[in-house]
């Protein structure tokens, strides 16, 4: 399975990842530069967390529209994997591959600490080694991490069960519905605020979001008969 990290100027998730699918898979992972637009080669593309564009006009807005979110586009068209993370997030809700959008913290604060999910839909790619109802401990660090939909969208999302993550406990950016992370319609897209990608090994804190890297590639596996 083949993985690709996209790169953006004011990245700063993108090694993390790298290193994420190194250590928990051994899979092939490639760092992506932003002008790519060819990405057939990949499986999985991750959108990784940061300040792509220093967060200007707003978070991820103008990544959205660089050149290889038309090749994201189009590996999400063909029914593969995208992961956007924090400012990945951002950037799929920018360019219109997940609904909704993210808006600064209720607060106005950047919070940069644990915080405890609760896993709402283990019935996708990303996430089907977790239990449903499961609490797990994955680090968020944002400041603009406020998710947002009108009625009719999050009456959607909840009819389509594409509530992935809900923050347990507490809410830490006054999110609608307390959610954390959300899937595309078809299950192939997936954003969220909080990063997996720190939190694979115990010595960093909880090794929580390991679960999903092995979901995704068990999943592929199942379907590739790998
Ligand atoms: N860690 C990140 O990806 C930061 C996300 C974004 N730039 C924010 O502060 O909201």
């Amino acid at each position: 399975m083949r993985f690709a990290v996209l790169v953006f100027p004011g990245s700063n998730c993108d090694i993390d990842a790298v290193k994420a699918v190194e250590d928990v898979l051994g899979e092939p992972v490639d760092s992506v530069w932003h002008t790519e637009t060819d990405l057939s080669q990949y499986d999985c593309v991750i959108v990784p967390g940061g300040f792509s564009y220093g967060d200007y006009l707003r978070s991820g807005a103008v990544a959205s529209l660089s050149p290889v979110m038309g090749a994201v586009k189009e590996h999400a068209a063909a029914g593969k994997l995208v992961i956007g993370i924090c400012n990945g997030f951002q950037i799929l809700t920018e360019t219109g591959l997940l609904p909704g959008v993210l808006r600064h913290n209720d607060h106005l604060q950047f919070r940069c600490e644990i915080s405890e999910l609760r896993v709402e839909n283990t019935d996708t790619a990303f996430t089907n080694d977790y239990e449903k109802g499961q609490v797990i401990r994955i680090p968020i660090a944002h400041g603009e991490g406020n998710y947002f939909a009108d009625q009719a969208t999050i009456d959607q999302l909840k009819a389509n069960n594409q509530i992935v993550f809900t923050y347990h406990g507490t809410n830490p950016n006054g999110s609608i519905e307390n959610i954390a992370g959300i899937c595309n319609e078809q299950g192939n897209v997936l954003g969220m605020m909080p990063h997996p990608e720190r939190a694979v090994h115990e010595l960093l804190g909880s090794a929580d979001g390991k679960a999903m890297f092995t979901s995704i590639f068990r999943t592929w596996g199942e379907k590739h008969g790998a």
